[in-house]
């Protein structure tokens, strides 16, 4: 159990950086206040404790706080764990117990029992009191740091009002605000743990019982801020240009302001002109360069978040063609293109755009601190205490945006599958006129992503604005101070409006990288599904495996089905094949027949190895390979399948015919299979020939057509073995005389096996199969069948006979 891995953005991680941020803010407050206001503040009043005067009682308060709550919570953290674990292992225990031994429990187990729920209960007092202890040692610093501000804050109020020195500095005053906020988050924290911790608890709990944890857990951990980023590494060489860029024009920015200042100060302090144009002209020079690399920068992260959401897009698609067959059954196509569309999307910022402005804002405001630091330590230090709390609140924007943008892509893709289905299928929901049905159900998928979305932007705008109203006062607060010094002349006005355009710019910096940070973790959301289709791993792959050497040899098209048992993944309880053996023989044709449901698709699906039997084998050729090691781009140029009712592709003629072959195909070739299939003459009756485009899955043919052109599709590739399943939609006589010719030459000298559906098909087989509910009930010639008096007479060659009569008269 020891192996389960903890997410790193979890509760008692979060509690814990709070009180280090806390105690580090206050301790460099307070050392860098000192050091600012040496002169007008003295030595005893920065280390003497006074209640009314000094902060050393509060900076006391926030190392042994810090200390004290981080050993409490990583302790409950500890016993929580235990607490789930032990828990998870009783359930085990009790699971087996009742599996192992209906009746009796023996002594011993008797014993083993009583004593983990005694360890549990000893456990979970421990736990209970440590939470306590948390509660009260958290809002001990409150009250006390409360009282303390109330009265510093009166006091401060009366010495301000009677124009007397105020008890306490400004940085110091800001310092002990800082506490108090500290404190309050740090009380709210421990209230809030209790419910944390049961969270936490069933998180361990179930991840204790789960079988594979750390399976899960490397799923989980698969998509993270890294992992995103490092989607971009192809375009490392354009980054890194754009990277220097953003360096170049970050320092202007970072310099500017200064220039800014010197400017006013020679204007102010000089009698001429040629100082104050020497500086104007250093801010022209630097404001130019860096607009030159700006722009340079923008291109460049621009262009790479093109490709690298292109390439992005290629992968997820090529992850998706290559899944099994039964990925399909469950995931819905809308949803799939939704996500290479839309998910890839929100991506494609945040890993260049999003990636540079997080740098670019970073850089700026550690730049800018510096050089503020170097202007007016004091000043700086009053900007730095509001640093903590839009950290702490960005960190939690940030995992909320990251969950409500995860739910938002969901729902789009859940629209999408609705808008997929309809559009695809216009004809039905016409004839159903059933437009407004469907409109209505788009409607409500997406106004269920709307309340996603109206949700994103409150908490977009109202974070927005938040981090405005602190960075606002951050800066009224620099302008009031920085006014006073230079009212006192301690410094000049033109390092005061040097200062300013650095608090300008560490704001909006701030304000920036908080919204940067919201659209990652958006991404991140965003992302969990795309990297999801990325990892999966098809259970049967493509284009490896087996090629037997020589076709002749290992492959006649002869296919051994020995004892097989298969259900459907998605319906895995009920047996679709029980227990089915029949051979496939070379140049003969085996004819499958049986009531609707026996399992005669499924047959052909097995061939194809669209899935793979639960049990029993299917052998390949004369040498009788196991088809699971051979490879399946290969089979799949050995077996030529023609469905019902066949699927064409959107292109032309042509390319609907070759599309079972990767190389260029001759016309010539093309026009022969096209004739043995009888489709040539319809098809040099358009306009076009084997140019004509066929429409959206060959819309713009008829059924007949449709079908010798996917005859032809076979033929071209020249199978082995020939997969047909008869079309049960009667035709009319010219086409059906037409499709059955094209079928009878198509299966002439070739291995076929046919799910058949006409009497004469039947007659001319082989071999007739029957199936029915799965299984194997009997198998001979058509002769041979009669003669019996089963099933077949009496079931299959009435409903046989029946389509027969139907499809002549029709
Ligand atoms: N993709 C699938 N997922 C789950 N169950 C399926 C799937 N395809 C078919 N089935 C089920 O498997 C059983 C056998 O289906 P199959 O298509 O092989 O029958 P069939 O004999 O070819 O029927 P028909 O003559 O009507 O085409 C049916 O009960 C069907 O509901």
């Amino acid at each position: 159990m020891r192996n389960i891995k903890l997410p790193g953005l979890r509760y008692s991680n979060l509690f814990r950086s709070l009180v280090v941020i806390d105690m580090i803010t206050e301790l460099t407050l307070w050392i860098v206040g000192g050091y600012a206001n040496f002169e007008t503040h003295e030595l005893d009043q920065i280390i003497r404790f006074n209640f009314v005067e000094s902060i050393f009682d509060v900076i006391l308060l926030s190392s042994f706080k810090a200390l004290i709550l981080f050993v409490l919570i990583s302790e409950i953290e500890s016993a929580c764990f235990k607490l789930a674990v032990s828990t998870a292992n009783n359930i085990r225990n009790t699971q087996s117990v009742e599996v192992n031994s209906s009746t009796n429990i023996s002594d011993s187990e008797n014993l083993i029992e009583t004593r983990t729920t005694t360890d549990l209960d000893s456990l979970r007092i421990i736990k209970k009191y440590l939470q306590l202890s948390l509660l009260i040692l958290s809002l001990l610093p409150l009250i006390f740091i409360s009282i303390k501000f109330g009265i510093v804050t009166n006091s401060f109020i009366k010495a301000k009002n009677n124009g007397q020195k105020t008890p306490m500095h400004v940085f110091y005053y800001s310092t002990l605000i800082s506490e108090v906020v500290f404190c309050f988050f740090e009380f709210l924290f421990a209230i809030l743990n209790w419910r944390f911790m049961r969270l936490f608890g069933k998180f361990i709990c179930s991840k204790a019982l789960s079988n594979e944890p750390e399976e899960n857990d490397e799923k989980k951990k698969k998509v993270n801020i890294g992992r995103l980023i490092s989607l971009s590494y192809p375009e490392r060489y354009y980054i890194s240009i754009a990277f220097v860029m953003l360096i170049i024009s970050s320092f202007t920015n970072i310099v500017s302001p200064f220039f800014f200042g010197s400017v006013v100060d020679s204007a102010v302090n000089y009698p001429d002109l040629s100082e104050m144009n020497k500086y104007i002209f250093y801010l022209f020079i630097v404001y130019f360069l860096g607009s030159l690399a700006s722009g340079l920068r923008s291109w460049l992260f621009e262009v790479s978040g093109q490709r690298v959401v292109a390439r992005l897009r290629k992968s997820v698609f090529n992850s998706i063609v290559k899944e099994d067959i039964k990925f399909f059954d469950t995931n819905r196509t809308g949803e799939l293109t939704s996500r290479i569309s839309s998910d890839t999307q929100v991506l494609q910022s945040a890993v260049t755009t999003n990636m540079s402005m997080f740098a670019r804002y970073l850089l700026q405001i550690i730049g800018s601190i510096i050089f503020m630091f170097s202007l007016e330590p004091s000043l700086t230090a009053l900007l730095l205490g509001v640093i903590p709390v839009v950290s702490l609140l960005t960190v939690q924007y940030g995992r909320y945006l990251r969950k409500l943008k995860k739910k938002f892509q969901d729902e789009l893709a859940a629209s999408s599958v609705v808008a997929e289905e309809a559009l695809s299928s216009m004809r039905t929901v016409r004839s159903f006129a059933a437009e407004s049905k469907m409109s209505n159900e788009y409607e409500k998928n997406i106004n269920k992503s709307f309340e996603i979305g109206k949700k994103l932007a409150v908490a977009q705008g109202g974070f927005m604005g938040f981090v405005g109203i602190i960075t606002g006062s951050a800066l009224a607060l620099v302008l009031w101070y920085g006014g006073k010094l230079v009212h006192d002349k301690k410094i000049s006005t033109g390092i005061l409006a040097s200062f300013l355009m650095y608090t300008l710019q560490v704001a909006m910096a701030f304000a920036f990288l908080s919204s940067v940070y919201g659209d990652f973790m958006q991404a991140l959301g965003a992302s969990q599904r795309i990297f999801e289709l990325l990892d999966s791993q098809p259970s049967i792959k493509l284009n490896t495996g087996l090629i037997p050497d020589s076709d002749d040899n290992n492959f006649d098209g002869s296919i051994l089905f020995e004892n097989v048992e298969f259900s459907y993944p998605t319906r895995s309880d009920t047996k679709v094949l029980k227990n089915v053996s029949l051979k496939i023989e070379k140049g003969k044709t085996l004819a499958l027949v049986g009531p609707s449901g026996g399992g005669k698709s499924t047959i052909f699906s097995l061939i194809e190895r669209f899935y793979d039997p639960d049990s029993g084998q299917l052998k390949l050729g004369p040498n009788s390979i196991d088809l699971k090691l051979i490879n399946t781009n290969w089979l799949h140029s050995k077996i030529a399948l023609v469905s019902q009712e066949p699927v064409l592709f959107g292109g032309t003629i042509k390319e609907n015919i070759s599309f079972g072959l990767d190389q260029e195909v001759d016309t010539e070739r093309i026009i022969e299979v096209a004739k043995l299939a009888n489709a040539h003459e319809f098809i040099n009756g358009f306009e076009k020939g084997y140019d004509t485009v066929v429409g959206e899955r060959g819309i713009r043919l008829s059924g007949g057509q449709k079908q010798r052109i996917a005859i032809a599709r076979a033929l071209l590739i020249d199978p082995k073995l020939l997969l047909l399943d008869e079309a049960t939609s009667a035709l009319d006589s010219e086409s059906e005389h037409l499709v059955q010719e094209a079928i009878e030459r198509a299966m002439k000298d070739r291995t076929v096996c046919v799910i058949a559906h006409r009497l004469s098909t039947v007659r001319n087989a082989d071999r007739v199969v029957v199936l029915e509910n799965g299984q194997l009930v009997e198998q001979g010639t058509h002769d041979e069948l009669c003669e019996m008096d089963g099933i077949y007479k009496r079931l299959v060659l009435r409903q046989l006979l029946t389509k027969e009569t139907l499809s002549t008269q029709s």
